[in-house]
């Protein structure tokens, strides 16, 4: 595949923004991640003053061969259903991108809907992956469609005026996907990383567990090689989403990054393009284990902690206005200098 261009970090901006930041009425580095948060989105824009207020949400939406295998709390459906829920505006991330004043775009790339609504974006790559218990998800072509997928919708987002992207993703199963993902890039051990996704008892848990262990054991994933890595235990959404992350980096937009899933695919994204890195915000930290283990290898810090494991970008819409808030203390606030004071930094 050929990628994009991306551009490093502006660093006069940064600069600028900085010495903006340490001469606000207040005690050095006193707003903590949003001084930090505000100094980054200088240095993504190339504006010591950015502006983010044209915001937008993609949930790339996927099925899943392993969702036979039982690692589900919820029958496979159900991604089928919530595709219609995004489209009538009833889910939690319509409900949140409302709030925060952002458009959501559903993008199918890969659901097992035969008849998809008419507002949803169809780039469907295939109908749900190959259960990658027996055989690899999918082929590298596949993969790489699906990364063409995300990088081509931030593409356009960018032409519509977007600034400030959030990016999710709806997919029964896919919490076994990232985890297999994760233990696949960190050789971490499986036991240390798998969550109860959307609910899973006792006895299903350990199910998955064993799951994924069988398919690291069959597939024997190469972590130097992640395009290969997606293709034997990824899922299409994941593809797409590590898309999307290429895209806004290429962009020059910020993009927040939401919970396990969503992460996992930035960690793809970067491993492929290091500098995309530069251009992502964590917004939360999920209830899934290989999330926190996903934020530390990406030296990301989420910004809200409040026990949510629901995907659908829903933690990063949530993150929203605390982007508002960083941008808002640079623009708004008074220096000591307007006080007539000496700066004390
Ligand atoms: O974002 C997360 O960290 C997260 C954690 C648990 C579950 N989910 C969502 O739940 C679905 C996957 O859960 P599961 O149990 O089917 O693997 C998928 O649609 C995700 O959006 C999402
Ligand atoms: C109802 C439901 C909604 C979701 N949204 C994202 N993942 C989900 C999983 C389930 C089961």
């Amino acid at each position: 595949m050929k990628w994009p261009n991306i551009n490093p970090l502006c660093i006069e901006a940064m600069e600028a923004a900085t010495k903006r930041v340490n001469s606000l009425t207040k005690p050095l580095h006193s707003l903590g991640q949003l001084e930090k948060m505000a100094i980054r989105l200088a240095g993504i824009t190339g504006h010591p003053f950015p502006e983010v207020s044209q915001k937008a949400v993609v949930v790339m939406c996927g099925d899943h061969g392993i969702a036979k295998a039982g690692v589900s709390a919820y029958p496979q459906e159900v991604t089928g259903l919530m595709i219609h829920n995004f489209v009538n505006g009833k889910a939690a991330i319509n409900v949140l991108s409302h709030l925060a004043g952002a458009n959501v775009h559903v993008v199918d790339v890969g659901s097992y809907l035969e008849e998809i609504p008419e507002v949803v974006i169809d780039k469907k790559v295939r109908f749900g992956t190959r259960n990658f218990a027996e055989e690899p998800a999918m082929t590298q072509s596949e993969v790489e469609q699906a990364i063409q997928v995300g990088i081509d919708m931030v593409s356009q987002l960018k032409k519509q005026g977007v600034q400030l992207l959030a990016v999710g993703e709806m997919g029964i199963g896919n919490t076994t996907v990232a985890t297999a993902l994760t233990a696949a890039f960190t050789g971490r051990p499986v036991e240390e990383l798998v969550g109860r996704g959307t609910g899973l008892d006792d006895q299903s848990y350990q199910h998955k567990t064993d799951i994924i262990k069988q398919a690291l054991a069959l597939h024997q994933p190469d972590p130097e090689k992640p395009l290969q890595v997606l293709a034997q235990v990824g899922g299409l959404e994941v593809a797409a989403m590590a898309g999307a992350y290429i895209g806004a980096a290429s962009a020059g937009m910020p993009v927040l990054v939401d919970g396990v899933i969503s992460t996992v695919a930035a960690y793809v994204a970067v491993k492929l393009i290091p500098r995309v890195q530069d251009y992502l915000f964590a917004s939360h930290q999920s209830v899934e284990p290989a999330h926190l283990v996903l934020l530390q290898a990406l030296d990301l810090q989420p910004i809200i902690h409040a026990d949510l494991c629901l995907g659908e970008a829903s933690g990063a819409a949530l993150a929203f206005p605390l982007i508002d808030a960083a941008v808002a203390i640079v623009r708004e606030m008074a220096t000591f200098a307007d006080l007539g004071l000496p700066n004390p930094n």
